[in-house]
C-alpha cells in the first residue's frame, strides 16, 4: 500500500487500548485512532478506517450495533470482533451473517491474531488495488481511439458506430471476413461502456463440441448428467453486469439456436438439469464472417433470432478495401513488436509499402501482423525491405470469375474495388486502371440513382 494503514482501536478497557496501540504503533506504518465508545468510533468514520478492532462489549451500544453501522456507511472496512469468552456465539454470528471480518478472543495469543489478520488485510487491500490497476490498463487498451487502428473512410464509418454503441445496451452484430477484427470490436465496445468493470465474455461457438455448448453456455446442475460432480455457472451467469461476446454465431445448431432465442428474449437461463430460472443481465455482442441473411434463407438459421440479435450492426470491410490503413497497422504492429521484444526501431522502405499496398490478404489485419513480425525479424540493419515481406497465405484469393456477372457488372466490381483501396480518390483510381475518370463518376452516378 502507498498509505498509512488506518487502524481504529474500540475499548473501554484503558489499559487493554493502551497496550493494542503501544504495539501496533510500532509499525511506523501504521496510524493508529483510539475510541472508548461506539459512538466516537461512528464519529469519526470519514477518516475511513482500513481495519477496525472492535470490542464487543461497549458502554453505550453493543460491538453489533457499531458493526451495522459502519458496514452501511462502508462495507469495505475490515472490522474484527474482540470478545470475552462469554460472548463467542453472538462473536461467531457476527462473522456469519454479519459481515465481520473475524473475532478474536482477549487471551495469551491475542497480540499474533490481530497481527496477522492486519497482515491479511493488507495483502487483500493491495491484491485489490493491484487488480483495479490492472482493470484501467485493460480499459486504456481498448480505448477504441488507441486500440482499433484505421483512417480511412470505411473504418471512420466503424468509429462513428462504436460511439454509438458504447451509450446504450443495445445488442450488436459484427460482421466481418476472418481476422477483419471483430473481437477487438466487441471488447472495444465493451471496456468504452459502462460495463466496463464488469466481465467481457467471449465464446466462440465454432470451437465448443456441440454436444457441450449448451452447458457452456447456460451450466449445469450437480448431477445434470455423468461427470457433472458439481454445479457450474455457464458463461451467461458469469456475464451478468458485464458483456456476453458470441462469436461465430452462425454455427450454433437449429435446436440450440431455439435456446439461445428464450434466453435472450426472457434476460434469464436455466441450467441444464436445473427448474429454477436465473436471471442475467449482459450486454450481447455476436460475430460472424457468414451472410447471416442467406443462413435464414437457407434454413440453417432461425429467423426470429437473426431479428433478435441483429441489434445495431457493424460491418467490418476486408483489409484490401482500407487503402492507406495497411500502412498505419504494419507501422502498428511494427512498432508493438519491436518494443516487446526490447529490439531497435526499424523503418519500413518505400518498396516495402508498395508491396503491402497491391496484396490482397485474405487473412486479413491477422495476417498483416504475422508479415510485420516475420518482417521484423528478417530485416537487416534498421530498414524493412520488399524482400523482407513475405506473403503466405494459405486461402485463396476470392474466386472471382466463378460469379458469372456481366462484363458491365464485373467492370463496376473492380472499380469499386479499386475506390475502396485507394480511400474514393477518382483520380488515382483513373490513373490506375488507365481509364477516363468521367467512367467512374458515371457509374458512382448510376449507383446513386439505384440506392
Ligand atoms: N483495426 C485494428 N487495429 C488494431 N489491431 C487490429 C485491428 N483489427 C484487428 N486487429 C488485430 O488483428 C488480429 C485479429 O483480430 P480479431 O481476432 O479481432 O479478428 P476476428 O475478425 O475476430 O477473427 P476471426 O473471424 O478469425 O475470429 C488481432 O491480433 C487484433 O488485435
Amino acid at each position: 500500500m502507498n498509505t498509512a494503514f488506518r487502524i481504529f482501536i474500540v475499548e473501554d478497557d484503558p489499559t487493554y487500548q493502551r497496550m493494542v496501540r503501544y504495539f501496533l504503533e510500532l509499525n511506523p506504518d501504521h496510524e493508529v485512532h483510539t475510541f472508548a465508545t461506539g459512538q466516537e468510533c461512528l464519529d469519526n468514520l470519514n477518516l475511513r478506517p482500513h481495519f477496525v478492532s472492535l470490542d464487543y462489549s461497549l458502554p453505550d451500544m453493543t460491538g453489533e450495533e457499531v458493526l451495522m453501522r459502519i458496514k452501511a456507511f462502508d462495507e469495505h472496512i475490515n472490522v474484527v470482533i474482540l470478545s470475552g469468552q462469554r460472548d463467542i456465539d453472538i462473536a461467531v454470528d457476527l462473522v456469519a451473517r454479519k459481515g465481520a471480518y473475524d473475532y478474536i478472543t482477549k487471551e495469551k495469543d491475542f497480540r499474533a491474531r490481530l497481527e496477522s489478520h492486519i497482515q491479511n488485510i493488507k495483502n487483500k487491500l493491495d491484491l485489490e488495488e493491484e487488480v483495479d490497476q490492472l482493470r484501467q490498463e485493460v480499459v486504456a487498451k481498448y480505448d477504441f481511439t488507441r486500440s482499433v487502428i484505421g483512417g480511412s473512410p470505411a473504418m471512420q464509418r466503424v468509429f462513428r458506430l462504436l460511439e454509438k454503441a458504447v451509450r446504450t445496451n443495445i445488442t450488436v452484430s459484427v460482421y466481418g471476413e476472418t481476422g477483419t477484427g471483430k473481437e477487438v470490436i466487441a471488447k472495444s465496445i465493451h471496456y468504452n461502456s459502462p460495463r466496463r468493470n464488469a466481465p467481457f465474455v467471449a465464446v466462440n461457438m465454432g470451437a465448443i463440441p456441440k454436444d457441450l455448448l449448451e452447458s457452456e453456455l447456460f451450466g449445469y446442475e450437480k448431477g445434470a448428467f455423468t461427470g457433472a460432480i458439481a454445479r457450474k455457472k455457464g458463461q451467461f451467469e458469469l456475464s451478468d453486469g458485464g458483456t456476453l461476446f458470441l462469436d461465430e454465431i452462425a454455427e450454433v445448431d437449429l435446436n440450440l439456436q431455439a435456446k439461445l432465442l428464450r434466453a435472450i428474449q426472457e434476460r434469464e437461463v436455466t441450467r441444464v438439469g436445473g427448474e429454477e430460472p436465473i436471471p442475467f443481465d449482459a450486454r450481447i455482442i455476436i460475430a460472424t464472417h457468414r451472410d447471416l441473411a442467406q443462413e435464414v434463407k437457407e434454413g440453417r438459421f432461425r429467423e426470429d433470432l437473426y431479428y433478435r440479435l441483429l441489434g445495431l450492426t457493424i460491418e467490418l470491410p476486408p483489409l484490401r478495401e482500407r487503402g492507406h490503413d495497411i500502412i498505419l497497422l504494419a507501422h502498428f504492429f511494427l512498432k508493438s513488436f519491436l518494443e516487446q521484444n526490447h529490439l531497435p526501431p526499424l523503418k519500413l522502405a518505400k518498396e516495402a509499402k508498395n508491396k503491402l499496398l497491391g496484396y490482397n490478404f485474405p487473412g486479413n489485419v491477422r495476417e498483416l501482423k504475422a508479415i510485420m513480425e516475420l518482417a521484423a525479424v528478417m530485416a537487416s540493419e534498421d530498414e524493412i525491405n520488399a524482400e523482407d515481406i513475405q506473403f503466405r497465405s494459405i486461402r485463396k484469393e476470392e474466386a472471382f470469375l466463378t460469379k458469372e456477372l456481366t462484363l458491365e457488372e464485373y467492370k463496376k466490381r473492380i472499380i469499386q474495388h479499386f475506390l475502396n483501396k485507394y480511400d474514393q480518390d477518382v483520380l488515382l483510381v483513373a490513373d490506375k486502371l488507365d481509364i477516363g475518370k468521367s467512367t467512374i463518376y458515371r457509374m458512382l452516378k448510376e449507383e446513386k440513382e439505384q440506392i
